[in-house]
């Protein structure tokens, strides 16, 4: 997959982000291979595998002017490097605990000209602030997670739906969900056609959850 997919989905780009995104695949190798953060597997399909993964988000919500986007657990920037070329009135904080992949996604923050960016290595539990929303892939299992950022989703939302945590990820979520009543699960397949995304599902949790 080329960015050229990534266009077809998302349409209505400008030309600043199609270069974006263009050039994210350039900027992943480079720094990949001074600092190894995301394996050769997903470098090589990084459109797909991360690229288009992290964009499922943006099927279900158009992020607002101003609003403030947690990714927690970013590790190599992902979801939070395409969201912000996608919305880019929208603020992201990017944090994780491990500072060579913050480098990276200093790095290609940098390489993109990416304003709306702003990164933490630091734990989650560590930082101040308060978001509308907390993005997230692969991190841990929902009630460690809302444990960690229940503290930081803002109470008014700017948005058509409840301010909350929206988070990728695969498997059977019956267990890790069941204290979760108002958890929504989406399909990644309703969105992408790829056979990639047969396993992949976001969770919409807004606030007010238990736990
Ligand atoms: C499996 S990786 C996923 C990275 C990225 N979200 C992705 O999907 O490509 C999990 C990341 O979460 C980070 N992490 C784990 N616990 C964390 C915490 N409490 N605060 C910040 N980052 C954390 C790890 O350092 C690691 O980079």
């Amino acid at each position: 997959m080329t960015a050229e997919t990534i266009f077809e989905y998302f349409p209505n780009l400008s030309i600043n982000q199609k270069e974006q995104f263009e050039r994210l695949e350039e900027l992943y190798k480079d720094w990949n291979q001074k600092i190894n953060v995301v394996s050769r597997k997903d470098i090589d399909e990084l459109y797909l595998r991360h690229v288009l993964h992290s964009l499922g988000i943006a099927k279900f919500i158009t992020f607002n002017e101003g609003s403030k986007i947690l990714d927690v657990g970013t590790g190599g920037g992902f979801p939070g490097i395409p969201l912000a070329i996608l919305f880019p009135e929208a603020h992201f904080t990017l944090v994780d605990s491990i500072g060579k992949k913050i480098k990276v996604v200093d790095e290609v923050v940098e390489g993109l000209q990416l304003a709306n960016v702003k990164t933490i290595n630091a734990r989650v539990e560590e930082i101040p602030g308060q978001f509308d929303f907390i993005v997230s892939r692969a991190v841990a299992a929902m009630p460690t997670f809302v444990h960690w950022v229940k503290g930081k989703i803002k109470k008014e939302s700017t948005h058509s739906i409840r301010n909350g945590i929206l988070y990728l990820k695969g498997g059977d979520l019956l267990e890790e969900l069941k204290d979760y009543k108002t958890a929504e699960v989406y399909k990644l397949t309703d969105y992408f056609k790829e056979d990639f995304f047969e396993t992949k599902k976001m969770v919409y949790l807004p606030l007010k959850f238990k736990g």
